[in-house]
């Protein structure tokens, strides 16, 4: 459609009928509006499912007129890869923040809210470079195993305490946290302390859920007391974590005077970092937002991931005693190292295949155009926000053969693959795309994969109540997570490892 255009508008037709043509051509390639706020709140759906809806009935690309926002909705492959691999730096911007969001990024200084510019590319080369790199990830090789193990004995005296019977999801956010808390702030936290830092960012995400007057800013006036209590939130968070800050600053200073430090924490990276574009080093409570987003962004992601890996090894028995077979052959009766990771095959095809049909977040994080664009054709005005509804895209039959299906196979056998990173081509992106894409995704994957390889390593998984069938509806909950929270009844292999 932009090739037409531009061919119509060098053509030397009479002036009107020139601009009759061109007016013509601009609402043409103009995209549809199928929906606006209130339709939304009366739908009474989870925004997740009224999307799903329209997109069955209006296509991979349509507009919503919510409030003062257009919202674009892609859910196609060929368009994401055409925005944030070929279009990436017009597609590489974030919304304005709502005034909620503002009080906890500290005005967009965090990676996630950055205006992509100078600002964003030295926090995020700052956290790619210093903590999620390779080389780093595996420096803080020791604190994942000791909570690895530390996994297995609350799995182990929950079981006990419940007949047998633990809750996945849980657990797994909770070893994550800890990994995450440790690498943050390079000091040991003891299980109060955690439970109550894990509190504090679970007030913060929900306060951060999203309301009418994000949309509508003229109704803010009715929405001082949310206000207010942001900013208790705010206050609470901020009483809460810097102490810790303050805790590291005394540890570097101070060499050996606090026996469970850590060599080297996220905390340090930030205490001097020089951002382009300014003079000053972090505040305090800038530093307390930059800390949030690292914990906050890979806790309940990667726990969901585990939730439903786990329902779906109960569901298929066959899958998870071929997955243990392969955790049997390639370590014997050692206990499964990161290391191991790479020659297991099977365990990679299984994370992968539940990363697409179960992707954590429904939605990548808000787009936004920094310049006037097309995109499939279509006419994009700058500043336009961009969802991009996954499953639209994991589980689209133009792609994928039998996307229903839960099967390991297309990945293991290697019939179908994917670049994860959608770079050759987009066909699953659970971490985005292109210059915004997550830059924790790596270690995530290390998370995700040592967590189920170890579960799975010590227990059988099979569900609860007994013989049941597993409800596989989501539900939204800063991530998508099983609507009923899942429930097992573990086994210990004991001496079948
Ligand atoms: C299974 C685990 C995870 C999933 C599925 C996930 C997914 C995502 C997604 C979908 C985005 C938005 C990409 C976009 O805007 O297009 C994102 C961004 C981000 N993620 Fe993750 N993430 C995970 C783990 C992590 C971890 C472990 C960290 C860091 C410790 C992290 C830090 C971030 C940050 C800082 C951004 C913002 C990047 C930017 O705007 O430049 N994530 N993630």
């Amino acid at each position: 459609m932009a090739t037409f255009f531009r061919y119509f508008t060098c053509n030397s037709l009479p002036s009107y009928a020139h601009l009759f043509f061109t007016f013509a051509l601009f609402f043409l390639s103009c995209l549809p509006i199928v929906g606006n706020l209130f339709q939304v709140a009366r739908s009474g759906k989870p925004f997740f499912q009224y999307v799903d809806d329209l997109r069955r009935k209006y296509g991979p690309i349509f507009t919503l007129r919510m409030g003062t926002r257009t919202i674009i909705i892609l859910s196609d492959a060929m368009l994401c890869h055409e925005a944030f691999i070929e279009k990436g730096a017009i597609f590489a911007g974030r919304p304005r923040e709502n005034p909620t969001r503002n009080i906890f990024s500290c005005n967009k200084f965090t990676v996630n809210s950055a205006v992509y510019g100078l600002e964003w590319r030295s926090l995020r080369r700052n956290l790619v470079q210093n903590m999620l790199s390779s080389s780093r990830i595996k420096e803080f090789h020791s604190i994942r195993s000791q909570a690895m193990d530390k996994l297995i004995d609350r799995l182990r005296a929950e079981a006990k305490a419940n007949g047998g019977v633990v809750s996945v999801l849980k657990n797994a956010r909770f070893a994550v946290f800890c990994i995450l808390l440790r690498m943050c702030f390079g000091i040991e936290m003891d299980e109060e302390t955690i439970e109550k830092m894990d509190l504090i960012t679970k007030n913060v995400l929900i306060t951060l859920d999203p309301r009418i007057d994000d949309f509508l800013p003229i109704l803010r006036p009715f929405f001082g007391k949310q206000r207010k209590r942001a900013l208790q939130v705010r206050k609470q968070q901020l009483e809460n974590i810097t102490p810790f800050i303050q805790q590291r600053r005394v540890a570097l200073r101070n060499p050996g005077s606090n026996n469970s430090a850590m060599r080297f924490s996220y905390l340090d990276t930030l205490f001097d970092l020089k951002v382009e574009g300014r003079n000053s080093a972090p505040s305090n409570s800038e530093l307390v937002s930059l800390c949030s987003e690292f914990i906050n962004g890979g806790t309940d992601t990667t726990a969901t991931v585990l939730e439903w890996g786990i329902a779906q090894l109960i569901h298929n028995p066959n899958i998870q005693s071929k997955l243990f077979d392969e955790i049997k052959s390639t370590v014997g009766d050692r206990t499964v190292e990161e290391k191991d990771v790479e020659n297991m095959k099977y365990l990679q095809a299984i994370v992968k295949e539940v990363l697409r049909k179960h992707p954590p977040t429904y939605f990548l994080l808000t787009h936004a155009a920094t310049e006037a664009t097309t995109l499939g054709g279509f006419n994009i005005p700058i500043g336009a926000n961009l969802e991009v509804f996954l499953p639209g895209i994991s589980e689209d039959p133009k792609i994928w053969s039998n996307p229903e299906k839960f099967d390991p196979d297309r990945f293991y056998i290697g019939k179908e693959d994917a670049d994860i990173t959608g770079v050759t081509m987009v066909k699953m992106i659970p971490f985005g795309a292109g210059r915004r894409i997550c830059p924790g995704l790596k270690m995530a994957t290390v998370h995700i994969h040592l967590m189920l390889a170890r579960m799975v390593q010590e227990f059988e998984w099979t569900a609860y109540p007994p013989n049941s069938d597993i409800d596989f509806s989501g539900k939204f909950e800063f991530t998508v997570v099983m609507s009923n929270t899942l429930k097992s009844r573990i086994k210990p292999r004991g001496d079948t490892r």
